[in-house]
């Protein structure tokens, strides 16, 4: 379960994310919303980015009582990342990998489903867009945490690429019982009628509706 209490968020004086209450179960919940409305503002805050008035509380772990603990639970992938050029995908997989306890096995198998291997030992300057973004959702679903938020994952993604990540998410979601909460422009219908939720972002408030 997912808890956003009195969440509020302030760039300067302009007020982004204006005291937002809100429950969620576990489920896919795609975030919705115009360009600036504020998906990725609630996103980062979610994932324990960007600080914010209020607290976000997932499985009664606190994000602002107990940090560390919330933080092990989420993982998190940026609508447009960045890495340093000059480390490999296999240096920042061994990094995350290590840190989130995950096997070298299940490494390989994600590494596979997302058709990483053939480049994962090449510096990451050397990558198209497309393979960053792909090494990037390797990368927040290292070690299978219960919350994997998802700022935009379906841009720069070519069909094959969409559906496998589409795939990964179900198979997640029904597997280990992940909550997905997912940014896009895109149709949420594509990914899956029964498991996708919308959540709407704008004119500085969020409501929720369940569109099953
Ligand atoms: N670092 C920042 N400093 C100041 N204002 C910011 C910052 N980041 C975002 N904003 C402002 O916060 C508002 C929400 O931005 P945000 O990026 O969360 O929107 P979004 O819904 O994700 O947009 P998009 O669909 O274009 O990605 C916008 O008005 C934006 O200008």
């Amino acid at each position: 379960m997912l808890r956003l209490e009195n969440v509020r968020k302030y760039y300067n004086r302009n007020l982004v994310i204006d005291s937002t209450s809100l429950e969620l179960d576990k489920g896919i919940f795609w975030i919705k919303g115009p360009n600036g409305s504020g998906k990725t503002t609630l996103l980062k805050m979610i994932a324990g980015m960007l600080p914010f008035e209020g607290d976000i509380v997932f499985n009664n772990i606190s994000l602002k009582r107990q940090p560390f603990a919330y933080r092990q639970m989420v993982g998190w992938a940026e609508a447009e990342p960045l890495y340093p050029s000059f480390v490999t995908g296999k240096d920042l997989l061994s990094l995350y990998g290590g840190i989130r306890k995950m096997t070298v096995d299940v490494r390989n198998e994600l590494l596979e489903k997302l058709r990483l291997s053939g480049y994962i030992n090449d510096p990451v300057g050397t990558y198209s867009a497309g393979m960053i973004k792909k090494l990037s959702l390797a990368l927040a679903f290292c070690g299978f945490p219960p919350l994997i938020i998802l700022d935009e994952p379906l841009i720069t993604l070519d069909p094959d690429a969409f559906l496998i990540v589409n795939k990964l998410i179900i198979e997640h979601h029904e597997t280990h019982k992940t909550t997905f909460l997912i940014s896009s422009h895109q149709d949420a219908a594509l990914l899956s009628a029964e498991v996708g939720k919308e959540l709407f972002v704008g004119n500085r408030t969020i409501t929720y509706s369940n569109v099953q």
